[in-house]
């Protein structure tokens, strides 16, 4: 990773609320184009973490650079390099979805190049709404167009806290669609918090465990899984009788066991180290240890 790819650079962040420590040392790097999703349940630190890489909360130690500025201190043209997905426009209800867009592109004149109102309604699948009021849109429709807002200056970061939080299985289905699309442009780093370890799955290339305000885990899905939840697990049966076995290669222990049994053999089940074994095994080691 040269220094150019690296976009987010995050060392030694602390946050105090009072005296509670919300985050203790977190350490952390996105590299450009990179998904990244923060994990962790109810009060890990994960809107925290976001807020103050957002500009919006100021940090109590460490030190911390989106796009190699300080947010805290950082200006107007940065801001329009950064996209940030708030939670829906309810208070422009009677605006229709294009002027919203178009009016929210002109902010960004002059920084960088706005996307065109109609092609961006497309884009996050409202080209059927541009003429709606915002208060006619559904809940998915909504969260589309906070999507699209977020991103109307093509931003070269882009922030998404708990994106599908009351979405519908459908509505969720064509969230991941659109984020995994700007992510194979390749030019945008997005970094999302969830809870939803399926979530975390699908859309990110990496995965930062949060909790009790550390990162107890940092890596690809699979690797998190292999690493704690360790081997694959093949299970098979044989004339009436059950059988098990983990191992790092299922896909030779499969082929071997045809080989020896052919077809005596019956149940076969490769089991994969799962993410949700990993996580559970993380966050349950995490309740042990010292705060
Ligand atoms: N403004 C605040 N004042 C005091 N304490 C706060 C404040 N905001 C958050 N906290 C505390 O900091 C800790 C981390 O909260 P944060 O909202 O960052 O967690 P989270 O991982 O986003 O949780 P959730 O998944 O529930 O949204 C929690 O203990 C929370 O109570």
């Amino acid at each position: 990773m040269t220094a150019d790819d690296v976009v987010v650079d995050v060392a030694g962040l602390r946050m105090r609320y009072g005296t509670t420590d919300a985050l203790h040392d977190v350490t952390f790097q996105a590299r450009r184009g990179e998904v990244l999703a923060l994990l962790g349940p109810n009060g890990a630190g994960k809107t925290t973490t976001i807020e103050i890489l957002e500009g919006f909360r100021a940090r109590s130690a460490g030190r911390v650079e989106v796009l190699g500025a300080d947010p805290a201190r950082a200006g107007e043209d940065w801001r329009a390099r950064v996209g940030v997905v708030l939670q829906s426009w309810r208070d422009h209800g009677k605006w229709r979805v294009r002027e919203l867009l178009a009016q929210v592109a002109a902010y960004y004149t002059g920084y960088t190049t706005p996307w065109d109102p109609d092609e961006l309604a497309a884009a996050v699948g409202l080209a059927g709404q541009s003429d709606q009021k915002i208060r006619t849109l559904s809940g998915g429709q909504r969260r589309r167009l906070d999507v699209a807002l977020g991103i109307v200056g093509r931003p070269e970061v882009l922030f998404l806290d708990e994106p599908t939080v009351g979405f519908d299985p459908a509505a969720r289905h064509d969230f991941h669609d659109l984020v995994r699309g700007l992510a194979a442009e390749g030019r945008t780093t997005i970094l999302l918090t969830t809870h939803d370890l399926d979530e975390a799955e699908r859309l990110a290339g990496r995965i930062l465990v949060l909790d009790h305000g550390r990162i107890i885990g940092d890596g690809t899905a699979e690797e998190l899984a292999r690493r704690i939840a360790g081997r694959d697990e093949v299970r098979w049966s044989l004339r009436g009788e059950r059988f098990s076995a983990p191992t790092d290669e299922p896909a030779r222990l499969v082929h071997q066991l045809y080989r020896d049994h052919g077809g005596d053999l019956h149940d076969l089940e490769v089991r994969r180290a799962s993410l949700e074994a990993t996580y559970l095994s993380l966050v349950g080691r995490a309740e042990g240890a010292p705060r």
